[in-house]
């Protein structure tokens, strides 16, 4: 049974994903998380990441058994009633674990100790009233009304629902497999290691979530690299590459430029982030496959040589990737957005310039908003006469017909693959530029 170090690691966890950390970096920052035993790792990683996930239902629950609300100064009670809630209501600590734990952190320090008492009686109403009345919450409660609006508007009720519904669930662990690798046999593999392994439509073979994938046959090996179903289709748009030049402009952590490499393209791959960009070279190390690396501005990259091939994988507020980055909602805001969005239109400018004549440029994003979507596609074409949109058939991308849009782009959504695990939301355009 994990104790009170555990989630006091949690608690500090929050605190760096309140000040805007992703929640993965958080945890690497996180001290008391690093000198945690193995499975209080384990524990600590899902506390946090639950907590992140249902974060707004878990607030509104509190906020029923509050007679008034907490001052904005008590941040860290209200954090200490939040995992306690997500502790009771769905990983299933026993009660008197998590009640005695969240007392004693509210006791170590001062600015809390005050509430010990209120810790204690609200952890055990919620406690109380089980999961129930957490599955009653909407799941749109997880979401922030200016996301919520946007999805309701651009994909309408019954999708944003489906949406937030999807962002509940854990997601699952999907492979990518080197050409010629036999994935049939490496799920047959998976199996015999007692894991439940199945082939996906687009390629590549879905497992269910492990803590550790350097354990995983065939990682050693190189044959195959973490991506999600999703995220493995803006590539197979650009066709054969097989020999052709190409750039793969934001490249880290690097599963498209593997994916590039490995269908044989000339692959310079280039990204501002020098510490993303060795994770990169890891990946390409293990795998045995090669490009170019560059670290640089992908705004001001000029290369000897124009390209025949383009993927820009632009930032974006990642808002497809909420499944797998349960922080998102509460880490990156309207204003991230908008400034977003202008970086992606100067970046797709550029892009388009280091373009042969006839060449491909295929522009995504793992967001699920318009703004960094649809309307860089449409704002593209209208901004550059030059070029024309080749649009995505269904036979591309695993037969996913209704991830292709009526403009002829590709459009993912979480609540895609229902019960099968779904997958992360992600846009993609194909340009190519005239002759
Ligand atoms: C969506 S991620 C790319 C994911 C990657 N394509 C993959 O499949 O693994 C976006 C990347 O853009 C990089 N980036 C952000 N601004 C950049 C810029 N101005 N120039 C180059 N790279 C940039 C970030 O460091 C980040 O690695």
């Amino acid at each position: 049974m994990a104790g009170v170090a555990a989630r006091r690691a949690v608690l500090e966890i929050l605190d760096r994903v309140w000040e805007g950390a992703p929640l993965d970096e958080a945890i690497a920052k996180t001290r008391p998380f690093e000198h945690l035993e193995g499975p209080d790792r384990g524990f600590a990683r899902l506390l946090a990441t639950q907590t992140l996930r249902r974060r707004g239902a878990l607030d509104h629950l509190i906020g029923e058994f509050l007679d008034r609300p907490l001052p904005k100064k008590s941040a860290r009670v209200m954090d200490i009633l939040r995992i306690a809630a997500a502790q009771l209501l769905i990983l299933e600590t026993p009660a008197h674990a998590a009640v005695s734990t969240s007392v004693e952190l509210a006791n170590e320090r001062g600015e809390t100790q005050g509430y010990a008492k209120l810790i204690n009686a609200i952890a055990r109403k919620i406690g109380e009233a089980g999961k129930e009345a957490l599955e009653k919450i909407p799941a749109r409660t997880d979401t922030p009304s200016w996301m919520w609006r946007a999805w309701e508007r651009q994909f309408g009720p019954v999708v944003a629902k489906a949406i937030a519904e999807a962002h509940r669930e854990t997601p699952p662990l999907d492979l990518t497999f080197k050409p010629g690798e036999d994935v049939e046999a490496w799920i047959a593999r998976f199996k015999e290691a007692g894991l439940d392994a199945r082939p996906l439509a687009m390629g590549g073979a879905r497992l269910p979530l492990v803590s550790d994938v350097t354990a995983l046959p065939g990682f050693e090996d190189g044959a195959w690299w973490v991506q999600d179903a999703a995220a493995s289709l803006p590539v197979k748009l650009l066709g054969d590459i097989a020999g052709k030049v190409v750039f793969d402009l934001c490249a880290a952590p690097g599963g498209k430029t593997l994916q590039l490499a490995a269908a044989g393209a000339r692959v310079t791959a280039v990204d501002k982030s020098g510490a993303r960009m060795e994770r990169v070279s890891e990946n390409l190390a293990r795998t045995k496959l090669t490009a170019d690396i560059v670290e640089d501005d992908a705004l001001r990259f000029k290369p000897a040589e124009k390209a025949d091939a383009i993927l820009l994988d632009a930032p974006c507020t990642a808002t497809g990737t909420i499944r797998r980055h349960p922080d998102i909602p509460w880490s990156k805001g309207e204003t991230a957005l908008a400034a977003l969005a202008e970086l992606q239109s100067k970046m797709i400018d550029h892009a388009l310039s280091l373009l042969k004549p006839g060449g491909l440029l295929v522009y995504c994003v793992c967001s699920l908003q318009r703004e960094e979507g649809e309307r860089q596609a449409k704002a593209a074409l209208a901004r550059h006469p030059e070029i024309e949109r080749v649009p995505v058939t269904a036979a591309e991308i695993g037969g996913l017909d209704k991830a292709v849009t009526r403009e002829g782009d590709m459009r993912t959504l979480p609540s895609m693959l229902a019960g099968e695990g779904e997958m992360d939301g992600f846009f993609a355009a194909r340009l190519r530029l005239s002759a």
